[in-house]
């Protein structure tokens, strides 16, 4: 089977993102939230970043805030460089030529990504109609080409079946196979494996790799699982409370972590790393964005505080070429060691 043939293949093709100050509030009841807060990044083409956090930590709101899908009543700000332009500057029409076939995302759950009365061809077929020109028949042939690049057992006999006709995992790789339609340079994956047993989860990493050197893709991976990030990621940006607190290389950040949050995240998985377990282990709750603590946002929760962190926010800054941490007393922690 030919999938993606290799004269298309995106090496060497791809795209920086650089997102600057990106914040994005929710203005519910009068008093607004602010759920992303100049968060700043970059994606390097072919870099897998891994967005990791406790629950409502912000990490499903930045990633549609980067293709301004945020829902309402979000006011998202800042800017989101993708080759050049700025995603949240665009013109809708212009926006729609990216979305799904530039940049495409895959959601936590799939049946509601799914649209339950249309069959998985009808669905590959939107999107290769959108995103490619080519025939109807050639257009069939695609689809089944993704369904089997997605690992779709006897995948031409499934084309015309609907998605409740489908595993749970199986429906998670149709979803996958749709946002690959488009041949993106750039995949937003949110919890795409939470969902699904081991096994399968295994599959759709070793797949989302599998594309990233076959079409020099870049991924950003939402999870709540330091595992993953071990098994997948090049880097990784930890998140709390709506801020980036922590990003490096996976394996610095592993090594010698910075922040006390990201040091607790790695004290609730074993010695590697690489054992599934979700992150559990730190002491008391995320804050509530309707009152967020004064200075640092994590004080309460830490055990490296001092008067400064009841009173000033650190901000994000570099102290080693590829790592920034926004900690006033980061040296302790690192000295720390892991616990
Ligand atoms: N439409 C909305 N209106 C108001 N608040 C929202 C809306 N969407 C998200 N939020 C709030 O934004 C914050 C961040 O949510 P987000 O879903 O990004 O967290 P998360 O880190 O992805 O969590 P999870 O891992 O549970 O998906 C949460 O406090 C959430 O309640």
């Amino acid at each position: 089977m030919s999938a993606i043939p290799a004269e298309r293949a995106r090496a060497g093709q791809g795209a920086t993102l650089s997102v600057r100050d990106l914040t994005t509030s929710f203005d519910t009841s009068g008093s607004p939230v602010t759920a992303v807060d100049r968060v700043s990044f970059d994606v390097e083409p072919g870099q897998v970043l891994g967005l990791v956090g406790e629950s409502g930590s912000g990490k499903s709101v930045t990633l549609r805030s980067l293709l301004r899908l945020a829902r309402a009543p979000a006011e998202t700000t800042g800017s989101v460089l993708w080759d050049g332009r700025d995603i949240l500057a665009l013109p809708e029409a212009k926006l729609r030529a990216i979305r799904g076939n530039e940049i495409a995302m895959i959601f936590q759950e799939p049946m509601t990504a799914l649209n339950p009365v249309l069959t998985v061809q009808r669905q590959i077929d939107e999107s290769l109609r959108a995103h490619t020109r080519l025939s109807a028949r050639d257009r069939r042939v695609r689809a089944i080409e993704l369904l089997d690049l997605v690992g779709i057992p006897a995948a031409a006999g499934r084309l015309d079946d609907y998605p409740h006709q489908f595993s749970g995992g199986m429906r998670q790789r149709v979803m996958i196979a749709i946002a690959l339609a488009g041949e993106p340079r750039l995949l937003l994956a949110d919890e795409p494996t939470t969902a699904l047993d081991v096994t399968i989860q295994d599959q759709i990493l070793k797949l989302i790799l599998d594309l990233r050197e076959r079409l020099g893709m870049s991924v950003i991976l939402v999870t709540h699982d330091l595992g993953v990030v071990a098994q997948t990621c090049d880097r990784v940006a930890v998140m709390y409370a709506g801020r980036i607190v922590e990003t490096g290389e996976v394996g610095e950040i592993f090594r010698e972590p910075h922040h006390p949050y990201t040091r607790g995240l790695l004290g609730s998985v074993p010695r590697g790393g690489t054992e599934r377990r979700p992150l559990l282990s730190i002491e008391g709750t995320p804050p509530s964005l309707a009152a967020m603590p004064s200075g640092c946002a994590f004080h309460p929760r830490c055990s490296f505080r001092t008067d400064i962190c009841f009173a000033v926010s650190p901000p994000l800054e570099p102290f080693a070429p590829g790592r920034q941490v926004a900690c006033h007393h980061h040296q302790r922690v690192a000295e720390a060691g892991l616990p």
